[in-house]
C-alpha cells in the first residue's frame, strides 16, 4: 500500500473528481459517511458527540460526519470554528446544508476566546485541520486543542489529527496538537503514523478506503509502502513438489560467545523453520556441545577460540552467512568480523554485535557483499549513523546509508522500516510489543539468512521475513500475553505464519 505525501493526496483527489468523475462534494460525503459508519460500528446508542470543525475540507468533512450522526439519531453537537472568516467551497456548501438542520445543535464560532464544553464521556470529532496544514499552529487553535486534549473525552481525528503534519513534524511541538484516542486515515496511512514519535499524537489509527481512483493510486510515484498481506504473499515463493533440501540453500550463521551462546541457538531454530535447506553454525568451542544438543539439525564448526569467535569458515557451497548474534565486540571477533568481509562474497545478514563492531571501524562498511541486509535497531543504528533526535531523521538517515553502502537496511522497531539502495522504503505492518523482549532480533536474523541462502535478493528477503517475523508473534500473542511471548514463541508460531500467508496465495489464485 503506497504512502503517498500530503501534497500527492491532493492531486489524486483532483484526478478522483475529474475522471470518476464525483463532484468534490459527493466525494466529501463519501470519504465522511465511512467515518460515520465506523463511528456507528464502534460507539454505544446514547453517545453524544461534540463535532469541531475547521475551515478547509477537513472541516467540511466533519460537517458531513455531524449530520450523519445526527440523522442516525446520535445527539451532536457541531462547532464551525471559522477565525478568519473563509470556509473553502465544499466547507461552505455543507455550512449552508447543516444549518438547515433541526435535529442538531450548530454554531459558528468566530470569538477566539470560546470554549465548547466537553464532557468525559462524550466523543469529540475533530475536523479541525487535515492534511492542508500549512504551518505549525498558534493560537486560539493552540488553546482549543489543548482544551480538547485535557477534556477525557474519546478523540476521533478525521484523516490526520489536527496540527500534525503528515510527513515531517521536526519543527512540529506535539502539544500543540490534538491528541487523538482514534485516527481515521483516508485511503492511505500517513508517513507521521509510523513514527514513534507520534504515537501520542495519533493513537490507534485505522485507514478507511474512500474509492479514491486506482489509475491516479497507480501512477503516484512514493519512496514509501507500508507492507500489505497480499503484496508480502506475491512474494513467498512455491515449494516445488520434488523439491530436495539441495536447492534450498545452505546457511552459515556466525556469532556466540561465552554467556550469550543462546543468541546464536536462537538465530540457528528460527533459520531452521523458515525453509533453508541445510545450516551450518559457527561457535566458539565453549557453545560447540550447547549448540548440538539444543539444534540437533544444524551443524556445527567449532571455532579455535574457546570462548569467541576468532576466524570464519566459509565452505563453497555456502548460499548466504548471517553474523552478529551474541558474537560480543571482542579484538578476536572484530578480527573475525573483517577477515570475513574481506574474503566472503555471498550475501550477508549483519546484526547486533557485528553492526557494533563495523561502528567502530566505518572503514569496514565499503567491504560489505552486494544483496547484504544489515539490521540494526534504532541505538545500533545511531551508533553506525550519529545520533537522530525523531524517527523521521532517522529513516532519512538510514536511506542515504542504504543508498550510499549499497545495502538494505532493516531500521527495527514498532513499524520496521526495510529500506534498499534506491531509497525505496516498506513499513511492516506486523508485530506487536510482545516482541520486545530478549532474542527477538536474533530470532529475525537467522529468518532472513534462511531466506537469503533459498535465493531471494535482499529487498525481498528482508521485507518478507519482517513480515514473517511480525506474523509469528501475532499468532503468538492470540494465546500468549504480551508479557509472556518469548523469541522462542515467536519461532514457534513461524511455521503457522508461513502457512497464514501461503493460504492467502492460495485465496487469491482459487
Ligand atoms: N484525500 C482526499 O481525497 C479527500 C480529502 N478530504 C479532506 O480534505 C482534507 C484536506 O482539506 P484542505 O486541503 O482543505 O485542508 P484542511 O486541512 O482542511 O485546511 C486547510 C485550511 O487550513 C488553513 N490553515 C492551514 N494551516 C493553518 C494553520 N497553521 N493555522 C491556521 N490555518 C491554517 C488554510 O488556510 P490558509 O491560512 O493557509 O489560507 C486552509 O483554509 C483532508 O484532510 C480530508 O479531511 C475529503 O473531504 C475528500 C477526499
Ligand atoms: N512494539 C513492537 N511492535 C512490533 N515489533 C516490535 C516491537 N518492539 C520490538 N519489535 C520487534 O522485535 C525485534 C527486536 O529486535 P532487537 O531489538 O534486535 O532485539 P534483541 O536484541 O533482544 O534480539 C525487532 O524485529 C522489532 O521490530
Ligand atoms: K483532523
Amino acid at each position: 500500500m503506497k504512502i503517498p505525501a500530503s501534497y500527492q493526496i491532493k492531486g489524486i483527489d483532483a484526478y478522483t473528481i475529474e475522471h470518476e468523475p464525483v463532484s468534490s462534494a459527493d466525494l466529501m460525503m463519501r470519504a465522511a459517511g465511512t467515518v460515520a459508519e465506523w463511528l456507528w460500528q464502534h460507539v454505544e446508542y446514547d453517545t453524544s458527540f461534540k463535532v469541531m470543525a475547521g475551515n478547509g475540507n477537513n472541516g467540511g468533512d466533519a460537517l458531513v460526519v455531524a449530520m450523519l450522526l445526527a440523522k442516525a439519531g446520535f445527539n451532536v453537537e457541531c462547532f464551525l470554528f471559522n477565525y478568519s472568516q473563509k470556509l473553502s467551497p465544499d466547507c461552505a456548501f455543507y455550512k449552508e446544508e447543516i444549518a438547515k438542520r433541526t435535529n442538531l445543535r450548530f454554531a459558528e464560532v468566530t470569538d477566539p476566546g470560546f470554549r465548547p464544553d466537553i464532557k468525559a464521556d462524550e466523543w469529540v470529532i475533530d475536523g479541525l485541520f487535515g492534511t492542508g496544514l500549512n504551518r505549525p499552529l498558534e493560537e486560539p487553535f493552540v488553546s482549543l486543542i489543548r482544551h480538547i486534549n485535557t477534556s477525557d473525552a474519546t478523540v476521533v481525528s478525521i484523516d490526520i489529527p489536527s496540527g500534525l503534519f503528515g510527513e515531517d513534524n521536526r519543527q512540529n511541538n506535539p502539544e500543540h496538537c490534538i491528541h487523538a484516542t482514534y485516527t481515521l486515515s483516508f485511503q492511505f496511512p500517513k508517513l507521521a503514523f509510523l513514527f514513534a514519535e507520534n504515537s501520542k499524537v495519533v493513537g490507534d489509527w485505522q485507514v478507511l478506503p474512500i474509492g479514491l481512483h486506482p489509475k491516479a493510486i497507480e501512477k503516484c510515484q512514493t519512496a514509501y509502502n507500508f507492507a500489505t498481506r497480499e503484496e508480502m504473499a506475491q512474494l513467498l515463493k512455491p515449494k516445488d513438489k520434488f523439491a530436495h533440501k539441495g536447492i534450498f540453500g545452505h546457511a552459515l550463521l556466525a556469532g556466540g560467545s561465552k554467556g550469550k551462546i543462546g543468541a546464536i541457538v536462537l538465530a540457528a531454530k528460527s533459520c531452521l523453520r523458515s525453509g533453508v535447506g541445510l545450516l551450518t553454525v559457527q561457535v566458539p568451542a565453549s557453545g560447540n556441545d550447547i549448540l548440538q544438543i539444543s539444534v540437533p539439525e544444524a551443524m556445527t564448526i567449532p571455532d579455535e577460540g574457546e570462548n569467541t569467535i576468532t576466524a570464519v569458515q566459509i565452505g563453497e557451497k555456502i548460499n548466504a552467512v548471517g553474523i552478529g548474534c551474541g558474537m560480543g565486540t571482542s579484538v578476536e571477533a572484530a578480527q573475525a568480523l573483517h577477515q570475513l568481509l574481506q574474503t566472503c562474497d555471498k550475501p550477508m545478514e549483519i546484526d547486533a554485535d557485528a553492526l557494533n563492531i563495523l561502528a567502530q571501524h566505518p572503514e569496514w562498511i565499503k567491504l560489505i557483499p552486494t544483496n547484504s541486509i544489515l539490521t540494526p535497531h534504532p541505538a545500533e543504528f545511531d551508533r553506525l549513523a550519529g545520533k537522530s533526535a525523531t524517527g523521521y531523521e532517522r529513516l532519512e538517515k538510514a536511506r542515504d546509508f542504504a543508498a550510499k553502502n549499497k545495502v538494505t537496511v532493516v531500521l527495527k522497531g514498532a513499524y520496521t522500516a526495510v529500506i534498499n539502495a534506491d531509497g525505496e522504503v516498506s513499513f511492516n505492518s506486523t508485530g506487536n510489543p510482545g516482541m520486545a523482549t530478549a532474542g527477538s532480533g536474533d530470532t529475525l536474523t537467522g529468518i532472513l539468512v534462511a531466506l537469503q541462502a533459498q535465493g531471494y535478493q535482499a529487498f525481498d528477503a528482508a521485507r518478507l521475513g519482517v513480515f514473517l517475523h511480525g506474523l509469528a508473534g501475532d499468532i503468538a500473542a492470540r494465546t500468549i500475553a504480551f508479557e509472556s511471548i518469548t523469541a522462542s514463541d515467536i519461532t514457534a508460531s513461524l511455521g503457522f505464519a508461513f502457512n497464514e500467508l501461503r493460504s492467502k496465495t492460495s485465496n487469491k489464485h482459487s
